[in-house]
């Protein structure tokens, strides 16, 4: 099976996971994308109903809507059993990179309304330490040089997404470089640097279940 095949499984294993009736959460990304795919083949083939998503960017917005699924404000709704999303690493515990996509501050305000978090990735996402692949961290444009400084400090090049605006007016700086060990430590401590707005570790809201896609079909890790 190939990346894109492993997705669409992955995906496709994700809707097991959406309680009937209820509102779910739904991220971002082309792993997402095939979930809300076999989400809306799902509802048309009467198998689930949904009351609506709760969506973490413009794209899956765009997505969902064209599938007639009503998408909610997070505003409108308490809380959530599920949030479903991808990730660009995932290590043995749960935690998580992700913003490849540029929509992680969405995508932490929806999976912090939700009870359990369920990733869905192909195996190549799975990490020992999460740092290999470039960090993505959404700041306020003025502070770029300054957080670029103080990456440094870290071991960590950060390099500003070209042409890049996020759906919150934010930019985005990709760090290369790091070597997260501790990622809650790290979540914390880069969360209150000034100028950030996000960081794309997700300790404090990780992943609760994993759908990891691989030759031999999903796997399921449980953290
Ligand atoms: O965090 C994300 C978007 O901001 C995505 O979940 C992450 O980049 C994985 O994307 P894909 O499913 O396309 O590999």
């Amino acid at each position: 099976m190939n990346q894109d095949q492993l997705k669409q499984l992955v995906g496709r294993a994700a809707v097991d996971y959406v309680t009937s009736g209820e509102v779910v959460g739904v991220g971002t990304g082309s792993t997402v994308d095939c979930f809300i795919d076999a989400l809306a083949a799902a509802i048309a083939e009467g198998r689930l109903t949904v009351a609506g998503a709760v969506s973490s960017s413009e794209r899956s917005t765009q997505r969902l809507q064209k599938h007639g699924i009503r998408v909610l404000d997070a505003a409108e709704v308490t809380g959530l059993t599920v949030y479903i999303d991808g990730a660009d690493e995932i290590d043995g515990q749960g935690h998580m990179v992700k913003g490849g996509g540029a929509a992680l501050t969405r995508e932490k305000i929806v999976a912090d309304l939700a009870d359990r978090f369920v990733c869905i990735a192909d195996a190549s996402k799975l990490v020992q330490t999460l740092g290999k692949f470039p960090l993505p961290v959404e700041i306020i444009p003025m502070a770029a040089a300054q957080l670029t400084r103080r990456f440094a400090t870290l071991g960590g090049t950060a390099t500003l997404r070209a042409g890049v605006v996020t759906d919150n007016g934010g930019h985005i700086l990709d760090v290369t470089g790091l070597s997260i060990t501790d990622p809650a430590a790290f979540e914390a401590e880069v969360n209150q640097w000034p100028g950030v707005v996000t960081v794309g570790v997700f300790a404090r809201n990780k992943a609760q279940v994993c759908l990891l896609g691989g030759a031999d079909g999903v796997q399921t890790l449980t953290f």
